[in-house]
């Protein structure tokens, strides 16, 4: 049963296994294929989110294979993102003998296929050893229909011996085509609609970039002579963050993103659910006077969405379509950006909008950053020139863990683009083992942690939550360069512009994992 899976993979491009094995793996992994190649991660949330970055980055599936319940559960932390980045994850599981887990043996995954719910879009354990294969293909193609996202496959380890039905072969070659799109008449209410507003404004989502539609986005943008926001909590950049329509990053309050709103008809939102508030701060959803229309390929986040009317419908098509179509307006164009914010460190260590700066000018143009550092986003959107499709990710739930081994697995997908990580003193701790994954694939990443010393973005939070000092809120004393070092990865500690230009420099040039620790300041910028 084993060779035919395998050959299943393989026909769906599936031959980098992202793992971490136990003995319920066993018997699967003895049949992988010469042409197969297995990146062991030290934890199974590592595993998970180095796939994550990997596919996100390929925009193709990756296959996952995790140790039973306990595996499998060490991932749940990471799968809360892939679930809301629409990361087509193949995340798999060894279960025990199949006539042995009613009785709860050691190693049993009790109840596999309701275990990841409501973490991934859909799982299962196959009713007998011959369903193993269809099981692992209905997976695989689900995973990848409109709406995309993680599943869930636990197979019994003695299934592998088992004899594939004959018939399995047709699984080897089956397509399942996802066309939809929108009518003509739908086309022209919308075109009608953007043509006849008075100030519309575009909001885009992730699934622009992931859907490499952002130059349909600029043009579109460019016809409507429109501004153009980020929808809030974002896991991608789906627009250049240099070009004169963009307007930053929505904020994630309800109130808040009303009143940005504010003066805006008709408002466009594209590939980003409606929305992913943070911070509760109550209030209209929308400015008087504004309609809002949602696209998504999403059905979930259509059907959800508190407000708007929505069309689920392919993301680039669509807005291709619409830019081709609309009518140029006549609007005064819009002016070119203002130059960077000023920036300098007064404090001990660099402030983090003065670290994004010297970044921006030292990285490559097209570099891909992997942020994890929860409370400098406004500096970065402040400070960077994104121009390209695929140049951001965050986690999307904002499940930390995610950060530096999705920065590995990224790396991993696109060795021609230099990757980097930019992870908090905190957040560098949930994924920390990926470095040893960098160090023994000779995986170039560069990883930037900011250290300041605390968990940022919670003491940002205990002032909107008015919590004051709490406990759990620092994180001093860690020293990265040495935990670096124990993994393989050589390290570096730099709290001055031009050491850390300096080590930037370096890491470019070294053609390996690489960490530099940067002293930060925290609440001066
Ligand atoms: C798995 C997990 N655990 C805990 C948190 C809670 N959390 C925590 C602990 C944050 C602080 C991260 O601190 P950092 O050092 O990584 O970055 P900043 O100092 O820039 O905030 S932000 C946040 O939401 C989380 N989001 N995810
Ligand atoms: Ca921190």
């Amino acid at each position: 049963m084993s060779e035919v899976t395998y050959d299943l993979l393989r026909a769906r491009g599936l031959t980098t296994v992202f793992g971490n094995p136990g003995s319920n793996e066993l018997p699967f992994l003895s049949g992988m294929p010469d042409d197969f190649r297995y990146i062991l991660g030290l934890h199974e949330g590592a595993v998970l989110s180095m796939a994550d970055g990997y596919s996100l980055v390929t925009g193709e599936a990756a296959f996952v294979n995790l140790h039973a319940a306990s595996g499998s559960g060490n991932a749940m932390g990471a799968l809360t993102n892939s679930v809301y980045s629409h990361s087509p994850l193949i995340v798999t599981a060894g279960q025990q003998v199949r006539s042995t887990i009613g009785q709860e043996v050691m190693l049993s995954n009790v109840d596999a296929g309701t275990l990841m719910r409501p973490l991934v879009k859909w799982s299962s354990e196959p009713t007998c050893a011959e369903d193993v294969p269809r099981t692992m293909s209905q997976a695989i193609h689900t995973a990848l229909q409109p709406g995309r996202g993680p599943v869930y496959v636990s197979v019994p380890y003695d299934d592998w011996a088992a004899e594939a039905p004959a018939e399995t072969a047709r699984l080897l070659d089956r397509e399942v085509h996802g066309a939809a799109a929108l009518s003509g008449g739908q086309i022209g209410d919308l075109i009608d609609l953007l043509e006849g507003a008075t100030n519309p404004a575009l909001v885009l989502g992730p699934a622009v970039d992931a859907d490499h539609a952002n130059a349909h986005a600029v043009q579109l943008a460019e016809k409507l002579r429109a501004p153009v926001w980020i929808a809030p909590s974002p896991s991608r950049c789906p627009f250049p963050t240099r070009h004169p329509s963009f307007r930053g990053v929505l904020p994630a309050g309800i109130a808040d993103l009303s009143q940005t709103l504010a003066g805006h008809d008709v408002i466009l939102v594209v590939g980003a659910p409606v929305f992913r508030y943070h911070q509760y701060v109550p209030g209209k959803y929308l400015p008087d006077g504004a309609r809002l229309i949602h696209i998504t390929d999403d059905p979930g986040e259509a059907a959800r969405a508190p407000f708007g009317d929505a069309y689920v419908a392919p993301i680039a098509n669509t807005l291709d379509v619409l830019a081709t179509m609309v009518t140029a307006s006549d609007r005064a164009p819009l002016a070119p950006p203002a130059d960077f914010p000023e920036v300098g460190s007064t404090g001990s260590g660099l402030d983090p909008a003065h670290l994004f700066a010297l970044l921006r000018g030292a990285a490559p143009h097209d570099a891909i950053y992997v942020n994890e550092s929860t409370s400098t986003g406004d500096a970065f959107w402040a400070q960077m020139d994104l121009s390209q499709q695929g140049s951001y990710y965050f986690p999307a739930s904002g499940g930390l863990g995610f950060g530096l081994p999705a920065a590995v697995g990224a790396q991993l997908a696109d060795p021609h683009r230099q990757v980097i990580g930019l992870i908090g003193d905190g957040s560098a701790n949930y994924g920390i083992t990926a470095l040893w994954t960098a160090a023994r694939f000779k995986i170039p990443v560069i990883i930037v942690i900011l250290k300041n010393g605390t968990y940022g973005a919670l003491r940002g939070f205990s002032k909107i939550l008015n919590t004051g000092e709490t406990p759990g809120l620092d994180v001093p004393g860690i020293d990265f360069v040495q935990i670096a070092e124990g993994y393989g990865v050589r390290g570096s500690a730099v709290d001055t512009a031009e050491d850390f230009t300096t080590a930037v420099k370096s890491a470019l040039a070294a053609g390996e994992p690489t960490l530099i620790e940067v002293r930060t300041t925290f609440g001066q910028s």
